[in-house]
Parts: C-alpha cells; structure tokens; sequence
C-alpha cells in the first residue's frame, strides 16, 4: 500500500475565526461574504449575526435588529465552548448591539479583532443608525486592533467632510489612531483614481497598498470581503501588515474573478474561489 505524505498546507493548524455581522441572502456581503473570505484563506468560519437583512445586488428592502441580548446569548455561548484565532466585526445596526458586543470583548478578550465599521450600503441605505455612530467610535474602536473604513466612515468618524484624493489619506489614518484606533487600513475605493488604493498604518510608516481598478460591476460586499480574508489570514501571518497586503491581493483576485458570476441584475458579488480550483 502506498502512504501519500500529507500536503504542507494540511499539517497546518487552522484558525476558527469568527464574524459578528449582518445577512445578506444574495450572498455578497455580511456574514455571507465574511463565511466564504474564512474559508478560502485557510479558516474555520463561525458566525453570530445582529441583523436580518433583505437585501440582493441591487439594494436593501429591509432590516430587523436582533435583540441585543441575544447577540450577547450566541457570543457567549459560543465563546464558552470555542476557541476564537480572529473575530471580524461587520454591520452592527444600532448601539445595543455595539454595547453587547463591546461588553463580551471586554470578558473574553479574543485576539486579533478587526473591526469594518459598516454604516451605509452601496444602495444608500442605513445599516449603523445615526446616532450609534458616537458610540461605534468611543466605546467599540478603542478596543479592536484594526478598523477598516472606507472614506465616507472615516471622514463620520472623524466628523470632517469626505476627502475625495489619495493626498488626504495619511493625514485621516493618523487622525484615526487618535481616536484610539490602534491601526487603520484606510480604503480608497470611493476615489476616482485610475488604480485601487489604500493606505495601511500599522504601528510603523504608512503605506499605500496599491493594486489594478478592476473594470466590473460585481462589486457588491468588497469590504467585507477584504477585512474578512485579514482576520482569517491574521493568525496565519507573522504581524498586521503581512495579513493585509495578503488580504488586499485575495480581494483584487476575487474582483478579478467576479465576471464569471452571474448573480443578480444590480451589483453582483466578488468571487470567492479556493486558489487550487
Ligand atoms: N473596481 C475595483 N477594483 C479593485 N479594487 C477595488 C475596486 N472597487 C473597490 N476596490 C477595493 O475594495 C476594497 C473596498 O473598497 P471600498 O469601496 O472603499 O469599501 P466599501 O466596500 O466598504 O465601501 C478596497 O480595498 C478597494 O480599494
Ligand atoms: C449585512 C451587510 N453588511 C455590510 C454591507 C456593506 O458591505 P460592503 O462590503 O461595504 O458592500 P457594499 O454595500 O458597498 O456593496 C452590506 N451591504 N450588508
């Protein structure tokens, strides 16, 4: 009998790393998308979601809030029985939901969490109520280790106005880590910019990371795929940046793929293929 050697790949642990986010039955973005991101970059996926949404490619029609106190009932008890490697936070609603979250981080203390701060979706509709942005920003970003707005978050954030060139980047990203953000992946996608950029500020220099614009109109859920495939990658690479540029290259592959879908009449999903297929 022949003994095949195992492949490297699968001598690895795997991380179990888990989302807290909203749905999105089309399967493009929230828990959906972040499921798929963990699995196609090597993790095990779980998730706990804060709101039903009905939504496709092309908008929202409807949202239910989950009761905070049962977003706090599915974290702690899936944190009483599971290790957790990675935790990404997407759409969180309203500020019960942010309270409940916050208070569970604060007992259980999960490494490595990365924090989308989700507040409108591509189709104009609210998914983080007006007044729960305050709250987003005081009592949630101080705690995670990373947060990746896109440049309408930063500037609700920051309560300045959007920047609309890659020059104010560094400039919001520091302003950010003032706020007790410990490191910010800017992203540049709303910019009308020839390439796709964005700036990372890790505990060093910032960088750009800057990849092709890719020419598509599936492009439903980029965010969520982008900070899902980090905190996947996060516990499979030796600091931030590493997990990040290889997140942003996974993203920009995945755009790259996403024509061969056909979801949707709107602005359809990436493609979240596995590398070996
Ligand atoms: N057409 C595209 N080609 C390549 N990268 C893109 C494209 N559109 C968005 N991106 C990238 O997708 C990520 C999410 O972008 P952005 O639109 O800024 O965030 P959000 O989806 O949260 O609104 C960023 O890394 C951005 O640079
Ligand atoms: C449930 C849910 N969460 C987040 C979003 C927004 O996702 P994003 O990746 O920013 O994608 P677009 O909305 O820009 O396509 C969402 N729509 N639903």
């Amino acid at each position: 009998m022949t003994v095949r050697a195992a492949r490297p790949e699968f001598a690895r642990p795997v991380p179990n790393v888990l989302t807290i986010a909203g749905t999105d039955p089309s399967g493009g973005a929230g828990i959906q998308a972040d499921l798929k991101a963990f699995s196609a970059n090597g993790a095990y996926g779980m998730s706990v979601v804060t709101a039903l949404v009905a939504q496709t490619t092309t908008g929202v029609a409807e949202v239910r809030e989950v009761p905070p106190e049962f977003v706090t009932s599915q974290l702690t008890t899936l944190l009483d029985d599971v290790r957790v490697d990675a935790v990404k936070i997407g759409m969180l609603a309203g500020t019960g939901v942010i309270r409940a979250v916050v208070a569970v981080l604060d007992r259980y203390a999960p490494p490595h969490v990365v924090l989308d701060p989700v507040m409108v979706a591509k189709s104009g509709h609210r998914l983080l109520a007006d007044e729960a942005v305050a709250v987003l920003r005081d009592e949630l970003l101080p705690r995670v280790d990373l947060i990746t707005p896109n440049l309408p978050e930063a500037a609700d954030l920051l309560g300045e106005r959007e920047i609309t060139d890659s020059g104010g980047m560094a400039g919001q990203a520091e302003r950010l880590t003032g706020l007790g953000a410990k490191q910010v992946l800017l992203k540049g996608g709303h910019l009308r910019e020839a390439a796709s950029l964005d700036l990372f500020r890790g505990d060093g220099e910032a960088e750009f990371l800057r990849r092709e614009r890719i020419e598509t109109t599936n492009d439903h859920g980029t965010g969520c795929t982008l900070s899902a495939a980090i905190a996947a990658l996060r516990p499979q690479r030796p600091d931030w940046s590493s997990a990040v540029r290889d997140g942003k290259e996974y993203l920009t592959e995945a755009l790259r793929a996403a024509d061969r879908l056909d979801v949707g009449r709107g602005h359809g999903p990436v493609h979240h293929f596995h590398r070996w297929w």
